[in-house]
């Protein structure tokens, strides 16, 4: 269920998306828009635009199409006159859920429950979803502290005008290079561009520095171990220096592979020692899979790379499974009802799709699919590097979860945009690496496809 290969009628954007970008011009900021979209007749692997261009798509939506556009399992659902009442009737879940609400959860969310988790907190999107795995946080630190006691009138009157000790002065530790989000909390544990950043108060939170790994892996043994143990012992010196200051550590943050930072990886051992300073110190751990989760690199989240039975307290989720979330430990559920709350609290047609996408996940055996694509894609890049050194290097993925780097971030960006005349789309991140997010039903023959055009664009740099 796909096209047989790209095909280009125009550059992009053309002309009729740069109609809709001035229509649109009217309306909202259009700076970040890169063409207008025919999804209609857009198919698996392939984004069709407005201009009749019928592009490869190894981006999907910043990694959020889980088995392609149109897929014909998913277009069922929505034929399905059972669900139409999911559709129209949207619920405020938290408190007036459906009858089937307990069962779609259990057949969808809790089927691909991460180890020692039974619980999942549903909501729409990735910031919602750390934004209040945060706030769980912060409330479980403070009903740890607190024991049997209740919550003083001090404590209550202080939190209505802002200040301690109601609102405590508590910190999340995070990473340089990290991504969460762009609402308040989340952006004080994001790290990644400083235009995300600009003009917006934070919080004085600690954050860390993340790895930075030397290529090829297995050249880079000792300098890696040294890396990761140098970024661990700071974690650690961290995590004293802010309780010292009155400010502890309630939590730390991290992705399995920091993704807007640049495709940054570390081995399995470094995160294993980490959630283990966070038991020692009695802060949460709390990945987040938002990017990461979903089955890309080749197992459904990243984090089971690490062969833990607990790897975390929280897992929060969003992109691929088509809505947000977080899976938490018993523990980490607030004491009491309307703490952890929003109007909609996710949107049960959205789990009533990812059903299906795991359907077709186990059906089809994607994640081994992944495994083989994956494979094939990494060592077509390692050729590419090898072939054309001075413009790619540091060849790197799990999965398909993929990137390389270019010689700079105008490099990379020409890359980008010749690729994507030629029929392909890719995504940038960091400050000049190529990132791999294709879709888990991108095929060997779609990578080798992908691998002709991108040495055409590389013979022509
Ligand atoms: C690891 C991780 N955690 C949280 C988020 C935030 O998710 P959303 O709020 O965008 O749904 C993301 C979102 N990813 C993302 C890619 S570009 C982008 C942006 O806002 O520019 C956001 C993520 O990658």
């Amino acid at each position: 269920f796909d096209y047989d290969g790209p095909s280009m009628k125009t550059t992009v954007p053309g002309p009729r998306s740069k109609e809709l970008m001035k229509q649109l011009g009217q309306i909202q900021n259009t700076g970040a828009i890169n063409f207008f979209c025919n999804y209609e007749e857009s198919k698996g692997n392939y984004l069709v635009d407005v201009d009749g261009n019928r592009m490869l798509d190894i981006y999907t939506q910043i990694s959020s199409i889980p088995i392609g556009y149109n897929h014909p399992a998913l277009l069922k659902v929505m034929a399905n006159p059972n669900n139409l009442s999911t559709f129209v009737n949207r619920p405020a879940l938290g408190i007036l859920p459906p009858e089937n609400f307990p069962d779609k959860i259990t057949e969808s969310l809790l089927s691909v429950a991460p180890s020692g988790m039974t619980r999942v907190q549903t909501m729409s999107c990735g910031a919602c979803s750390n934004e209040n795995a945060y706030k769980a946080i912060f409330i479980w630190y403070r009903n740890k502290e607190r024991g049997q006691n209740t919550p003083t009138n001090e404590e209550l009157n202080t939190s209505m005008i802002n200040q301690a000790p109601g609102c405590p002065e508590l910190s999340i530790l995070s990473f340089m290079g990290g991504f969460h989000g762009r609402t308040l909390g989340c952006l004080a544990t994001t790290h990644s561009k400083a235009i995300h950043k600009l003009d917006i108060p934070s919080f004085d939170w600690p954050v860390a520095p993340f790895p930075r790994l030397q290529y090829p892996l297995d050249e880079f043994t000792r300098e890696n171990a040294e890396e990761e143990a140098r970024c661990l012992e700071e974690v650690e010196d961290l995590i004293v220096k802010w309780r010292q200051k009155g400010k502890p550590v309630a939590g730390i943050v991290i992705e399995p592979i920091q993704a807007e930072g640049g495709d940054n990886h570390a081995s399995p051992d470094f995160f294993r020692r980490l959630r283990n300073i966070a038991r020692k110190h009695g802060c949460a751990f709390h990945v987040d899979e938002v990017q990461t989760g979903g089955g890309g690199t080749g197992k459904f989240w990243a984090h089971e790379h690490w062969g833990m039975d607990d790897p975390a307290d929280i897992v929060s989720f969003s992109k691929k499974l088509l809505s947000g979330g977080y899976y938490h430990k018993d523990e980490l559920q607030p004491d009491k009802p309307y703490r952890i709350f929003n109007t909609w609290m996710g949107d049960p047609s959205k789990n009533l799709f990812l059903s299906e996408v795991l359907n077709v996940i186990r059906r089809e055996n994607l994640l081994e699919e992944v495994t083989r694509s994956g494979k094939a894609l990494l060592n077509g890049l390692y050729e590419l590097q090898a072939q054309y050194p001075s413009i790619l290097s540091r060849a790197r993925g799990q999965g398909t979860f993929c990137a390389i780097d270019a010689f700079d971030d105008a490099t990379r960006d020409r890359i980008l945009l010749k690729a994507r005349d030629k029929g392909v789309l890719l995504g940038g991140c960091g400050d000049r690496s190529i990132r791999f997010r294709p879709a888990l039903v991108f095929k060997e023959y779609h990578v080798n496809l992908f691998l002709n055009i991108f040495n055409d664009v590389l013979a022509q740099h």
